[in-house]
Order: C-alpha cells, then structure tokens, then sequence
C-alpha cells in the first residue's frame, strides 16, 4: 500500500515534471553559511528545448558500479533528489526507487537491468546509467560501460573493495573510463577510512586521492571537511528523525571555513591530510609540481584551490589517480559533494577518445547499447551518440545488420519515463523507437553512402599498403558477451503457446545478449543458457510477467567443455555420387590438445604452409565450416570443444566435387581424430568469495569441504572473515539456500567463473554414467 502511494506520487511528480520540462540543477548560495538546494520553485521553470541539448562540455556519461549492496541506487536516488528531479526520495528497503523499475527489483531490491537516467545539476547534464552490482549481470555493466566517459565506484566503507567490485573495475580499466570513488555507508560503526583506501590501493591497484575527511564517525558521522577549500561541510541531524521522507532530507547542509574552533584533533588530521595531498597531485602531476615550484615555493599550502582542482582534474582523467570522497547515502550525507566532484573531476565526451569516430566528421554515428521492449512502442533501442544529430522520423543505417530503418520517435531517457525530443547532439544519451532489427552493439550511421565515405577516409589514412576490411573500421566496437555456465530446457505450457515462447525469448535475447536460446537438434527441445541460477530464473519470471506464459524449466545444467588428451592424426575419403556429379575428396588432418585453458579459449585452425598458398579461398572456407562445425560437439557428450588445435596437411580433390562436400569430409575426418584423440570433459570451476562472521566460519569451510572447493585464502575484514576460494560449478547448485542454513543468513557471497579445468578420471566417469543414466 505503502510503496503504491510513493510510486503514485512520483508519477504525479513525473507529470508536473514533464508538464514544467525542469531538469532544475540546484541553487545554491555558496557564499552564505547555510546551504540550500531547492527543487522546483514556480519561476524556477525552464524550457525543455534550452535544455535537451547542452553544450557537450557540459555533459557527463556517468555510469555508477559496484559491489551488490554498496549503496548505487540509494546514491542515485539522492541524486536525483537533489538535482531536483523528484520530490520525494526513493528507498530500496520500501521498494519505491527510480532507476530499479522493473517489478523483479523493487521486489527483490536489486538492479537487474542498467536503467538510464538523464538530469541536470547546476550547469551541467548528467547522463546517469546504474548498473547491478550482481554478478550474473556483469553484460549489463560491460554495456554500460562502453558507452560511459566516467565512473563513480561506490564502496560500502566498512567492507571496502569486494570481489564484484573488481570486477567491475577491471572492465572500467579495459575501457579506460576515469573513476571517482564514493565511500559510502560512513555512518556503520564499522566504516574505515583507512581501510577503505588501503584496500583500493591493495585489490585495485589504485592511487586513492583523497579529497575530503570525514567529520566524526560512525552514528555520529555528521560531514566532511573538503580538502581543496578547507571548507567544512555539516548536515545536522535533527534529534528523533529517522526516516529520510521526513524534513531531515540532506538538502539544507552547513558549509563554513575549518577555524580555530574547530576540534583540535580534526583541523590536526586536515592539515595533514591537505598537505599529503598537495605532494601527491604533484607527483602525479608535472604541470601542478612546476607551479608549486615557481610560484609557491615558500608554502606549498597557499595555492588555490582552483589550481590544486584542476590537477586533480588532469590526473583523473590520466587515470593516474583517483579522487576519493566520503559520505552517507542512506542518512543523506556528502551526496552533493559527489554530484560536484562528478562535473568537476569527470570527462566531457570530448574530452574521451573514440578512435573511428573521425571517420564520420559531422555525419551520425551511434552504438546501440540497450534494448527494451515495450509493449505498445516495441523495441526501445538506448542510443550514445558519438558524432553528428540524431532527429526523430528519419532513416538511419545499421552497418552490423546492412540494414537502413526508420526511427520515429526520439527521447530522454528519465527511468521508465520518457520525454519526446525534436533531436539530440553527440555526447549525448537517447531512445528512440522504430529501430525493429538493431541488437545491442548494433552501429548507427546516417546511411549507407555515409558508412562508404567513412569506410574510404578509414582506407586512405590507413595507407595504400594496409588493405583493410570497410566493415571492421567504421564500427564500433559492441560488448563482449562472456560464455554462459548454466542451461536448461524451457517448456511452454501447451504446444499452442509454443510460438509466442519464441517471440517472447527473441524479444528477451535482443534485450540481453547474455542470454543463449538454441534448439536441441536430437530432442527438438527449447534449451536457455545462462549466466546463473538467478539469471535464469529471471528469465523465467519475466517470460510469465510480461508475456503472461507459465512456461516449465527443466533442471539446470552445469554447460561443460569437452576438449582431447593426445595428439592425432588421420585420413578420411569422401567418395558421394549425387545425381550424375561424382565428389572425390580426401583429408589429412591433425589434432592436438592445447597447452593452456582459459574461459572462452577457443579451438584454432591452421592449414600447413605448402597448402595454405595451393587452396582456392572458396576451398579454405569449406574446410574452415567443416571444423568450425565440429568444433561444436565433443565426442563424449556433446558440448563444445575448448583447447584444440587443428592443422590441415592435406586436400586432394577430383575435379567437380563441390564445397560442401569438402566441408562434409573435414568434419568426418575431424570427427574420427577426435573420437582416437580419446576425450576429457572440462568443467566450470568458480571463484567464490563469501563473506562470514568469524562463530559460522568452520560451518561454512566444513561444507565447502564436501563441495570439492580448494581454499585459497581467508582474510579478516573487522569482525568478518572473508574466503576466497575455488570450486566445481556442478557442486553450487542451490548454494544460496544451503549458505544460508549453515550460517543463520550471516553471510553474503560471489560466485564467478574462473577458469575450465580437466575433470578427473574418477570424477568423469561418474558423470559420464549419470548423462547415460547409469545413475
Ligand atoms: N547504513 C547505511 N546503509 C546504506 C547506505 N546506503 C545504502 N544503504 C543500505 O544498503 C542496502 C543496499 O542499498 P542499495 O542502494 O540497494 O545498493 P545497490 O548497490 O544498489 O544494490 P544492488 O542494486 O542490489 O546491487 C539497502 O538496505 C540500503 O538501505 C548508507 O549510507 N548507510
């Protein structure tokens, strides 16, 4: 009842929003002792026009990642609060948020889906994507990040860096996104500073920056004292409210100067904490050194505050740095000090490189990041801009597809509403309806003439000599979708629902690439693949919600690997009459066990010198399908090979035997090396780090123990211990329920793919007799 009220009241927000087209930034007095930040005033009321497309130095793609549970949609949720985009603030625990609009998250309280929020905060734009913290939804934040100029890692401060979040850091790392990191949670009796930076500097690798000190801890944690200025920010909790839907909302903070009145031991730590950091940026910074030197070489102290931002600024954006601010979410503490060190710290679009972009000058070029699908628009496709104008009713050209479509209605993105635009610039952020066939990682160009010339600038600046594909060059790069570990057959409820199960699981597919939809070719069952347990069982609640079908899922399966122990080679002939053509063909091939197993290490395909130089390329590729396809089924159980190397030495041909008969003979012969090479099957083996109190710890090792799990290393993290450890995917079955039995619901874990290991002989055979049913 409760969470119906808010979400009515928000949507009456929405339309008084929509109505006065606000997108407000803050007020704010900086130079008074009180500070405010009011939302929407009558005469505080803008055109939507002036605003929808700002100057792009004024726009900031943020996306917010962390660790499950650190905080991002309680940060959002202040965020947009503050910013002046709604009036009341959202809360996780009542299931009432913005950005987690999907009926799964408000019930379970996660992010599944990275959900785009576009507002303004004082002048600029912010373009806000929250990303889950979950692990079986890493695709979601690899797409969000592809897309994002700058990141904003949120910790919880009393946990510091946790296994998702490193994760979710190196893929920020692999797409050189700038970071600033959020220390949230201040306010638990556990929260470290200290500790917080030590373990960004121990598990990411990182240079913290630090920017602000905390003022008081805990309960009692009440602001920061901002390094740069000196200023001391305060929000005075008023006695007796706890709620954050009271009065006590975080807008209204103090801000003063740090004085001689101030705590002897906090203005201590501040000046020392200042003076680390001046000798720090300077370090990392050539331009702020050589100032310091030349201009305030009696006391590093005196330069200004302007001066000591902008190096701040250059060795964010170097990614030699990264600025560290702290606060509460929850209570409503150091949010707007965040918002500022986004717009102050964070790149412009311009200010990031996107290589091919310079093909397109001024002509469009966009990657498709994000399908949603919408039961009246249809497909919803997410948009970042990165060269050119994207208008509503036009024709566009989808390179990936060679396909050109018609995009009819352009929008702001604002959670799940959305507010119609007459057209948008690069740098920036769309949706747009009409796109039917694009896919997430889909490029977007004016047209096809418009790819071609960017094709040929491509060429020409690449020299005469570097022959290249057109394609390749003038598309940007999408997401990489990691192999799915888990999978299971899906049933509709009748064979009559059986075809809109499969419109609902394309529609599912083009929104989440991670999710594999394939047709066992012996038993014509539906399989899904997946990247966990929940993953798939939001599938299966979304195919009932949205498409009203109550399909049946079969038990889920661990996705092996099978690869070969020995190295064999072999000859096969292939001798077919097919009407009055007569195909010869013979193959000699070799097969052999790679040395070295990663996931999604692929088998590899090689022909011999000689006869790489003598095959036409028509017959190159029909022996290339003809391995490719074996490549697919092991000889043991059938999953797809991993770790295998294949040479071609030889291909004899009689004249007029036809490609597919090639193809048809390299598998045959492939397929006998394979069944000679003798098989191993490789199983998905996990990382997985859960964290426990140190009284349930035995409990959680003594299970572990029957899991076939391989303890590496069990660290202290205050009162909690945390086990990193290794273990077989087939054994995690259900692991959440069972975690929660041995520890009283005391601990929390990660599960992520590792690596494919060799299953032993004892360990295979008994799977092998369970898959023929001997067991
Ligand atoms: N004590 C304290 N709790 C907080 C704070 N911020 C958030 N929480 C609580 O932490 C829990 C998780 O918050 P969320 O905002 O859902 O975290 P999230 O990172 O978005 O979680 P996922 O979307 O599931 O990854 C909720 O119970 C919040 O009320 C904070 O500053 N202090």
């Amino acid at each position: 009842m409760h969470v119906r009220a808010c979400r009515t009241l928000r949507r009456m927000i929405w339309g008084r929003y929509l109505l006065t087209a606000g997108l407000q930034g803050c007020r704010c007095t900086v130079s008074c002792h009180v500070q405010r930040h009011f939302g929407f005033l009558p005469d505080d009321v803008k055109s939507l026009r002036a605003v929808v497309n700002p100057d792009v130095s004024k726009i900031r793609n943020i996306g917010i990642m962390a660790h499950i549970d650190a905080g991002k949609t309680t940060t959002t949720e202040r965020m947009l609060y503050y910013s002046g985009y709604t009036r009341a603030l959202g809360d996780v625990d009542d299931g009432d948020t913005v950005t987690d609009f999907m009926a799964q998250e408000r019930e379970r309280g996660i992010t599944i889906q990275s959900a785009a929020v576009t507002f303004d905060w004082k002048t600029h734009r912010i373009n806000l994507i929250d990303t889950p913290g979950h692990v079986d939804f890493t695709l979601e934040v690899e797409r969000a990040l592809r897309v994002l100029d700058g990141a904003v890692a949120v910790f919880d401060a009393s946990a510091g860096v946790e296994a998702q979040t490193l994760t979710v850091w190196r893929q920020a790392q692999k797409h050189h996104v700038p970071c600033v990191c959020f220390l949230n949670k201040m306010d638990k009796p556990a929260a470290s500073l200290s500790f917080s930076l030590e373990s960004i500097r121990q598990k990411l690798k990182a240079n913290p920056v630090l920017l602000q000190i905390p003022v008081g801890s805990g309960k009692s944690f009440s602001g920061v004292v901002d390094l740069l200025t000196n200023q001391k920010l305060v929000w005075k909790q008023r006695s007796g409210i706890r709620s954050m839907r009271d009065e006590d909302d975080g807008r209204m903070f103090e801000s003063k100067p740090l004085d001689q009145s101030d705590e002897p031991d906090l203005l201590q730590e501040v000046t020392e904490a200042r003076a680390a950091l001046i000798e720090q940026v300077a370090d990392l910074d050539d331009e702020f050194a050589d100032l310091l030197l030349t201009d305030f070489s009696d006391n590093f102290n005196d330069v200004s505050s302007i001066k000591l931002q902008e190096a701040v600024r250059r060795v964010t954006l170097a990614r030699k740095g990264v600025p560290v601010l702290c606060g509460s979410s929850l209570r409503n503490k150091g949010v707007q000090p965040l918002l500022d060190a986004i717009t102050a710290y964070l790149p412009a679009p311009n200010e990031r490189h996107h290589d091919l972009v310079r093909w397109y000058n001024d002509d469009l070029c966009a990657l498709a990041f994000k399908v949603l699908h919408d039961k009246q628009r249809g497909p919803l496709v997410f948009l970042r801009i990165y060269s050119g104008t994207l208008k509503p009713q036009t024709a566009v050209h989808n390179i990936n597809r060679n396909s050109t479509e018609r995009i009819s209605r352009l929008m702001v993105p604002f959670a799940d509403q959305h507010v119609e635009i007459p057209s948008m610039t690069a740098g920036n952020i769309a949706l747009t309806v009409g796109l039917k066939q694009t896919v997430t990682g889909d490029t977007i160009v004016s047209s096809k003439a418009s790819a071609a010339a960017a094709a040929r600038r491509a060429q020409s600046d690449g020299g005469a000599g570097k022959k290249r594909r057109e394609h390749a060059d003038v598309v940007l790069s999408g997401v990489e979708v990691p192999e799915p570990v888990f999978f299971c057959t899906i049933e509709p409820p009748t064979m009559a629902k059986q075809a809109d199960l499969e419109t609902a699981l394309t529609n599912l597919q083009r929104e989440d690439p991670s999710l594999q939809v394939r047709v066992d070719a012996d038993s014509g069952q539906t399989i899904l693949c997946g990247m966990g347990e929940l993953h798939i069982e939001i599938v299966h609640d979304r195919i009932r919600r949205e498409y009203g079908i109550e399909t049946y899922l079969g038990p889920l399966q661990v996705a092996y690997r099978e690869s070969i122990l020995h190295e064999v080679s072999t000859t096969e002939t292939l001798d077919r009459t097919v009407g009055e053509r007569r195909h010869v063909v013979t193959v000699a091939l070799t097969v052999a066990p790679l040395d070295t197993l990663t996931p999604g290490s692929s088998c590899e395909l090689e022909f011999t010198e000689e006869l790489g130089g003598q095959l036409s390329a028509a017959v190159k590729e029909a022996v290339e399908n003809g391995a490719h396809s074996s490549f697919l089924q092991g000889p043991l159980l059938g999953y797809p090979l991993q770790g295998v190397s294949t040479l071609i030495q030889r291909v004899n041909m009689e004249p007029g035997t036809s490609p597919a008969m090639v193809s048809a003979c390299v598998s045959r012969c492939m397929h006998k090396a394979l069944r000679l090479a003798g098989g191993q099957v490789l199983e998905p083996v996990m990382s997985l780090e859960v964290t426990v109190g140190e009284d349930r710890l035995s409990s959680v090792l003594g299970d572990l123990a029957q899991r076939r799990g391989t303890v590496q290393d069990i660290q202290s993290r205050h009162d909690d211990k945390v086990l990193v450890a290794t273990v077989p995917l087939a054994e995690m079955m259900g692991y959440s329920t069972i975690l929660r039995t041995v520890t009283s619901g005391n601990a929390t874990f990660t599960l992520e793919l590792d690596t494919y290991v060799a299953m032993n002989p004892q360990d295979q055979n008994s799977l092998l007799k369970k898959m023929s049913g001997l067991l």
